[in-house]
């Protein structure tokens, strides 16, 4: 039996011999990726919605409307909870539940797009129980379709200045929601356009004229059964984006809508029938639902570059371009060095962003259980860590999916290619959920607070540790025997510490100056980010390091220790000046640096299709021409073009429209 589980019979023989050369089991490398429980899940899985056929694309998506795509995807999730019992082991298990809708749906949106990712999460954290019974459980249950409605028109990540407000009103025990002006409209909440019935929507908290800051209402937008907007609110879709166009994201307005008091989300905080309000135990508790969403997209964002990476590299193990040797034949281009370099690194990446989401989630879930009990100790180092995780994984895998669109030249550039849509998606991910510099000026503040820690000899928690270790002159890489890579992690921490001793030391000159802390921080600011994106490229290594010293099988360990090496070479190499600016690094050691990696890429090389191999994506999962399992990119290439809309006649109207009579015209023209 083939160490590489994915070998059949009828495939492209240039990929089975590829397959053959795998050093590990494919299937335990993705037990090492996902969790053998879902790993195994996820084949199943796979193989049942591969039979059903009501779940299969009824024609690919890039040859459809925008309402067209609305529809399919409406119909294809009712028939994926109609058959959920049959599919899933547990339908409550998210991870799950995602991979089924990964297969059957895709990624371009449906209409339960933020129910499960965001309406939910906030039921579960910020409900109290008798709400919990009031919505969660119908919302368990699919009575009711809901979204997360808190960004507005001209307000996104400023929450404190969002201007929708929920006045109370005690007479009638209720709130009076309203949307006071155009930039007061809530804007771009998923599925709320054309789909949800419900939202959670955020709002500025009015007692007797005083402001409380804003809180989360639930709110019905839609008759349950005409599905038309209610009395009083204004509800449509905000037309066509990058990608992720099978959501329906939409605008929400209130004209002095009202809802009984206790549709305000009442777990921490509370308003009484008399107006009297009780604060939550943590201010930003209510910001729950969003520290949720940043840590499952760690793991998702993983996931697209891993597709990517295995859409680019199968595809560069069947294109044949130039000679290597003259009059060898043409090589695959997989061969090229610089095509390695552009690929294997955004393969490692992918495998680090996929470790590090399992991490964060046992850190989300243990601060879940806090949160139950009332305790937010974590919640602060969580938020710091999201937010710059968030941040840099969603920026590296966008960048690393570029490279894999550009390393499959031309064919990149269709849509048969499947990468611009999850590229689209992807890059969402940048600015959604907090934007990304905003993000890392959040985890900047936790920096620069912990560096005040450190001076007083204490840590502010364990992410930041070491910051209390001593700073080596002078790194070690090149000087310790071969294989040792210990001192690249040096490195990594070397250069985070520095940046941010640096940064602080930069802003207590300037405040001694006389200068104010928040123009001080706006002078630095761009070193800010840089600190936090340094600290968090630190974390990642430890992650994979972690990760690779705790896999017992010596083949695993062994093929994921070569993906470690070379990110740490590769990721050295892009922040090396870090390193140069305080001599840190010599010349002779960054010399050293890249002809070990260029050694990995030769060692990496005959395991690539097997380090993609071992994510396991279905053919449906990908949607791909280039990235098919089997290889067979050009006839099937050649079958999706003639699938195109503007082949459904051989003459279009617009030519007897315009083109024609332009022709003849300027056919007489020149006669006369
Ligand atoms: C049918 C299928 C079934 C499938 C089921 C499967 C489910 C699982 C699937 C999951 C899939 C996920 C990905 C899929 C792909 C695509 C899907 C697309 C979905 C898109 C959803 C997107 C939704 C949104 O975008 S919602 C809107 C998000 N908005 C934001 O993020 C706004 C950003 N702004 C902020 O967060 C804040 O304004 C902030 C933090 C910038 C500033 O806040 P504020 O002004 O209040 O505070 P500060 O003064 O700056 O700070 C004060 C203090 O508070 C601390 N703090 C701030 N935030 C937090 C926090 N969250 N927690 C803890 N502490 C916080 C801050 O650090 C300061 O601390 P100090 O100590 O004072 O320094
Ligand atoms: C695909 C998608 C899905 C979405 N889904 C939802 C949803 O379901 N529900 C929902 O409520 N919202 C949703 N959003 C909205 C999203 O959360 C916001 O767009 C996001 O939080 C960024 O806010 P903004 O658009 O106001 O950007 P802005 O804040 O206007 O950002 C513009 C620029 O200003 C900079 N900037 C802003 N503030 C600062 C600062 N303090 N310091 C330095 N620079 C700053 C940013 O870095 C950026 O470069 C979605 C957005 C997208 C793209």
């Amino acid at each position: 039996m083939p160490l590489n589980k994915e070998i059949q019979p009828g495939d492209n023989d240039e990929l089975t011999r590829e397959r053959l050369q795998a050093t590990f089991d494919t299937q335990q490398m993705a037990a090492a990726l996902w969790g053998s429980d879902l790993a195994r899940k996820r084949r199943e899985l796979a193989k049942k919605v591969d039979k059903l056929t009501v779940l299969h694309d009824s024609k690919d998506m890039s040859f459809m409307t925008r309402e067209e795509k609305l529809s399919e995807n409406a119909r294809k999730v009712v028939q994926m909870f109609a058959h959920v019992a049959d599919i899933v082991e547990d339908p409550s298990d998210d991870a799950e539940m995602f991979h089924l809708s990964s297969n059957a749906i895709g990624h371009e949106g449906h209409p339960f797009g933020v129910h499960f990712v965001m309406f939910i999460p906030a039921l579960k954290a910020q409900a109290d129980d008798e709400q919990r019974e009031k919505w969660l459980m119908p919302a368990l249950g699919l009575q009711l379709i809901g979204t997360y409605a808190q960004t507005e028109l001209g307000h996104g990540t400023n929450l404190r200045a969002l201007e929708t407000m929920a006045t109370f009103d005690k007479a009638t025990d209720e709130f009076v929601i309203h949307t006071p002006t155009v930039t007061a409209l809530k804007w771009w909440p998923g599925s709320l356009g054309k789909s949800s019935n419900h939202a959670v929507v955020s709002a500025n908290l009015i007692i007797d004229g005083k402001s409380y800051g804003h809180h989360n209402f639930m709110v019905q937008i839609r008759d349950e059964n005409t599905h038309k907007p209610l009395k009083g609110i204004t509800v449509g879709d905000i037309g066509p984006k990058m990608a992720y166009n099978a959501s329906d994201n939409g605008f929400l307005g209130f004209d002095h809508h009202r809802i009984p008091r206790r549709n305000m989300l009442m777990r921490h905080a509370k308003v009484d029938k008399n107006g009297v309000y009780t604060k939550p135990p943590h201010a930003k508790i209510g910001y729950s639902a969003m520290v949720h969403v940043r840590s499952v997209m760690i793991g998702h964002q993983g996931m697209f570059l891993g597709s990517a990476s295995t859409i680019a590299i199968r595809y560069s193990l069947v294109r044949r371009q130039g000679e290597i040797k003259e009059g060898s034949g043409e090589v695959k281009i997989l061969d090229y060095q610089t095509q390695q370099h552009r690929l294997f690194p955004q393969l490692a990446r992918a495998y680090v962003f996929m470790f590090a989401g399992k991490e964060v989630r046992e850190l989300y879930q243990k601060v879940l259980s806090d949160m139950e009990k009332g305790e937010t100790t974590l919640l602060a180092d969580l938020h710091a860590l999201t937010s710059g995780l968030k941040s840099v994984v969603t920026h590296l895998c966008v960048a690393g999916m570029e490279q894999c669109r550009m390393a499959c030249g031309g064919h990149g550039y269709s849509r048969a290619s499947g990468i611009p849509e999850i590229w689209g998606v992807a890059v969402g991910g940048c600015t959604y959920e907090g934007e990304n510099m905003v993000m890392l000026l959040q985890l900047a503040r936790y920096l620069m607070k912990a560096v005040k820690e450190t001076k007083k000899g204490k840590s502010l928690g364990r992410l930041v540790d070491y910051l209390l270790l001593p700073q080596d002159r002078h790194s070690l890489i090149g000087r310790v025997p071969q294989g040792e890579y210990g001192p690249h992690l040096a490195a990594f921490e070397h250069i985070a510490r520095r940046q941010i001793f640096k940064v602080a030391d930069e802003l207590t000159k300037l405040q001694d100056k006389g200068m104010s802390k928040e123009i001080a921080w706006q002078k630095k600011a761009v070193e800010l980010q840089r600190a936090a994106r340094l600290h968090t490229r630190f974390y990642l290594a430890a992650c994979f390091h972690r990760k690779v010293q705790s896999v017992v099988d010596g083949r695993i360990r062994e093929a994921l220790a070569d993906l470690y090496h070379l990110h740490l070479n590769y990721e050295l190499l892009d922040m090396v000046n870090y390193a140069l600016e305080d001599a840190y690094l010599k010349a002779d050691q960054v010399d050293f640096i890249r002809e070990d990696m260029y050694r990995l890429l030769e060692t990496i090389r005959p395991n690539a299709i097997s380090l993609v191999d071992a994510f396991e994506f279905s053919d449906r999962e990908l949607r791909s021409v280039l990235g098919r399992r089997d290889g067979h990119v050009y006839e099937n290439l050649y079958k999706w073009a003639k699938e195109s809309e503007l082949n459904r006649a051989d003459v279009l109207p617009y030519f007897d429209k315009y083109l024609k009579p332009m022709m003849l015209a300027a056919r007489q023209r020149s006669n006369i």
